[in-house]
């Protein structure tokens, strides 16, 4: 029966249709696909699906909630803007509408991202966790496996995204802590924050949003930095800070570039050292391009912790009922903390018997990510750290690989008949 669907799905006359079978000795229902299987509907995974519908070739994404881009829709802040021009964050084949502003609103970028999956009738499988994704070495197929059905396809396309789980860090004495403690996550606005002393732990850009928010929303809210860190301005001279990088990398090397973004930053914003946050040794692209630290981009909060409205202490020693204990010696106390302790990858839940991620960390090995064809039709789409750009440059190159491998399979198939 196996080997019967296995060559009908190979078979050109069928295609794009899928076949659905169910096995006798597994609960499972089975659906054979004539294209990729790709795992999340978040930006990265409509990208892909969109460029490779653009080459005639089908795709099924498997979405673990019931939503489309739902790191966006479910877990960001209200007032969440995008902190990059809109040229580079729009996805390949479809720009943002014409009057979105530079920084366009989470509800925009929500609105466009909807707009992308009608356009190219992509219509996710929701509420489908993928809970084991495994090559099949014998018929040479990934079997992806929700709860209720196998996928089985020729190639896997991993969307599931860099920030798939929230990070938790664990504190002596977290449990008898007399407040909410809550990821940025679930934060949705300084409502009911108000008049209330608020530790943010972490300071990526995530933290450094909430601080602001939550002052402006009348709390007092307090900034754990434990390292380093790059602040830079959002813009320069009325550049984009990023876009001016895009473009000075064009013609420098990264370190000179770093040198000139330094010196402009401390001419805007100061030294920040004096405020408590030290910059790292290593120059903010550099750094981003060898550990993926994304250098924050201020839209506020330096100018609030200047002036005294956000206070910031070191690392977390321990914390007791109301009180937070620092690695200095300090003692404070919080009604409230927010961990702005950043995200991961979930693929090593999921992802059975490969050495192309990395269990540690859950992103693909730099083998994967540098050829263009994945081994045994793996793809990652979306882990290069370099957000909604990084996720659109993936998109157009692994779907103009598999659908040239698409469409060798189609000639050989016809050939043969
Ligand atoms: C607060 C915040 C703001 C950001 N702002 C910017 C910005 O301005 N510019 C920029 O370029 N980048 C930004 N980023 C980076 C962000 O990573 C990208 O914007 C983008 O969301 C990445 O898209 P993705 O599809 O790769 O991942 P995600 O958006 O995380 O989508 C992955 C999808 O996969 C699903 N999924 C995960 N595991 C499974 C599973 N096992 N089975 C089925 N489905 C699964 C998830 O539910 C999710 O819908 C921001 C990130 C955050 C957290
Ligand atoms: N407006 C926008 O567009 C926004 C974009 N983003 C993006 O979303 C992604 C995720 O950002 P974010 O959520 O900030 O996560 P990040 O991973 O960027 O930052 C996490 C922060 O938490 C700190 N941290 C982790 N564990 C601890 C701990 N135990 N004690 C103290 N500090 C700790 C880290 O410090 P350390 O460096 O020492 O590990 C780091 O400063 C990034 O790509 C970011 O650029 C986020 C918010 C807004
Ligand atoms: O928002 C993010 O996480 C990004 O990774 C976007 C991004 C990629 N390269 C950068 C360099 C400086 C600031 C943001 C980014």
């Amino acid at each position: 029966m196996e080997e019967v669907e296995f060559k009908k799905v190979h078979d050109p006359y069928l295609q794009p249709k899928m076949i659905t079978s169910t096995n006798s000795d597994s609960p499972l229902r089975r659906v054979w696909l004539p294209g990729p299987v790709i795992i999340g509907a978040g930006p990265s995974g409509l990208a892909a699906a969109a460029c490779l519908k653009n080459h005639g070739v089908p795709s099924m994404i498997l979405e673990q909630t019931s939503c489309i881009a739902s790191l966006w829709q479910l877990k960001t802040y209200d007032r969440l803007r995008l902190h990059l021009p809109k040229q580079f964050c729009q996805l390949p084949l479809m720009p943002f509408p014409q009057d979105f502003p530079t920084y366009p609103t989470k509800e925009q970028f929500l609105s466009y991202l909807e707009s992308y999956a009608k356009n190219f009738d992509l219509k996710p499988v929701f509420n489908a966790t993928v809970v084991s994704a495994e090559f099949d070495g014998e018929c040479r197929f990934w079997r992806v496996k929700t709860k209720a059905t196998e996928y089985v396809s020729q190639w896997l396309i991993v969307a599931s995204g860099e920030n798939a789980d929230e990070v938790v860090p664990r504190f002596e004495g977290m449990d008898e802590f007399n407040g909410p403690i809550v990821h940025t996550s679930s934060y949705k606005s300084g409502d009911g924050f108000e008049n209330k002393r608020v530790l943010v732990v972490g300071c990526g850009n995530s933290g450094m949003e909430v601080c602001l928010d939550l002052c402006n929303s009348h709390a007092f809210p307090s900034l754990v930095v434990r390292d380093s860190l790059h602040v830079l301005p959002q813009e320069m001279f009325g550049i984009s800070t990023f876009g001016l990088s895009m473009w000075l990398l064009k013609w420098f090397p990264v370190r000179i570039v770093d040198h000139l973004l330094l010196f402009i930053s401390r001419c805007l914003l100061g030294d920040t050292s004096v405020l408590g946050l030290n910059r790292p040794k290593i120059g903010p692209l550099e750094l981003k391009g060898i550990s993926g630290k994304t250098p924050v981009l201020d839209v506020g909060t330096l100018a609030k912790i200047r002036s005294g409205d956000i206070k910031v202490y070191p690392a977390i020693k321990r914390l007791e009922c109301n009180i937070v204990e620092f690695v200095d010696g300090r003692k404070e106390n919080f009604d409230a903390i927010i961990l702005a302790t950043g995200y991961r990858s979930n693929v090593p839940t999921w992802l059975k018997d490969t050495n192309l991620f990395s269990n540690k960390d859950g992103f693909p090995k730099k083998k994967l990510q540098e050829g263009s064809k994945g081994e045994r039709g793996l793809y990652a789409v979306g882990f290069t750290k370099r957000g909604l750009l990084g996720s659109s440059i993936d998109a157009c190159r692994v779907a103009k690989e598999i659908s040239r491998q698409y469409s060798e399979g189609k000639r050989e198939c016809l050939q043969r008949a």
